[in-house]
């Protein structure tokens, strides 16, 4: 690993080498993740997001990954989705299911994708009464200071204005706090119909991590991390702050090249 450490209350950040050394360090990262929850819950509930994420998660199907983490007790969702058919190369779930879902041996009827025949604002309602009853069976934990979902892990990935999920820079689903899931048809990254997992769902999980590489992303990541003056309270990536469980930033060495005084140790 190049640089680690924690940063102005803003979460752990990893600083990456290259991708390789990237791609591992979130495999035993997940891999780490999945076998605590095992332990503890019986179960992991891992919610994923599109973009190179997925990518980037591709050395859990590889050795030692495929054999040691326990797939069969993976609970599958996603933060956000596109609303396209499931075959539709802007679907994130057949982003995920021709990445990794495909080449793992992880139980169908765990795999949670929206309905792709319905509206977007019906979509998200029932991904929304999905997950209201995996929790009533506690599949997926519940948060002790809201009635939010408590997801064991949720992946996010970061756009070069500081988008996460489907929650953009000033949008008024950023707002939003009675629903779980909600929905947008505006989305300024195309496709434009998406579901979006809301930020009080996103701060009750266990543990985030915000996944981002390359130098076009960062200044929004120096704007999400570092005190900036004027701060930007509208920067969705800024406001993903777990209210009990652990932040993580996975960085590339060109997206943290914007971040002040790095000062961790090697
Ligand atoms: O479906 C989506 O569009 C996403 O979930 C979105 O939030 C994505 O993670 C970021 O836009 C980063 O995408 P890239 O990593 O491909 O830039």
């Amino acid at each position: 690993m190049a640089l680690s450490g924690v940063k102005n209350n803003r979460g752990e950040l990893r600083i990456l080498e290259n991708l390789d050394e990237l791609r591992t360090d979130l495999a035993d990262y997940i891999a780490e993740l999945s076998e605590a929850a095992v332990k503890e819950r019986g179960v992991f509930a891992i919610a994923l997001s599109g973009g190179s994420l997925i990518g980037l998660m591709g050395k859990l199907c590889e050795a030692p990954y495929n054999k040691t983490v326990d797939w069969a007790k993976w609970y599958i969702f996603w933060a956000d989705e596109r609303v396209v058919a499931k075959n539709h190369s802007d679907s994130n779930y057949k982003l995920a299911k021709d990445g990794i879902l495909s080449k793992v041996p992880i139980v169908p009827s765990h795999v949670h994708s929206i309905n792709d025949s319905v509206s977007a604002e019906e979509a998200a309602d029932e991904y929304m009464f999905v997950i209201r009853q995996l929790v009533k069976t506690r599949m997926v934990s519940v948060s002790d200071i809201s009635d939010c979902p408590k997801f064991d892990l949720i992946l996010l990935g970061m756009g070069p204005d500081g988008h996460i999920a489907s929650l953009f820079p000033s949008h008024a689903v950023l707002d939003e706090t009675d629903e779980w899931v909600t929905f947008i048809t505006d989305s300024p990254k195309p496709p434009p119909e998406r579901i979006t997992f809301t930020l009080p769902v996103i701060n009750s999980a266990s543990n985030v991590a915000i996944v981002v590489t390359g130098e076009s992303k960062a200044e929004a990541v120096h704007l999400a991390i570092d005190n900036v003056e004027p701060n930007c309270p509208s920067l969705p990536a800024r406001l993903v702050q777990p209210t009990k469980g652990k932040l993580v930033w996975f960085l590339d060495k060109p997206a943290a090249s914007k971040l002040d005084d790095l000062q961790f140790s090697e």
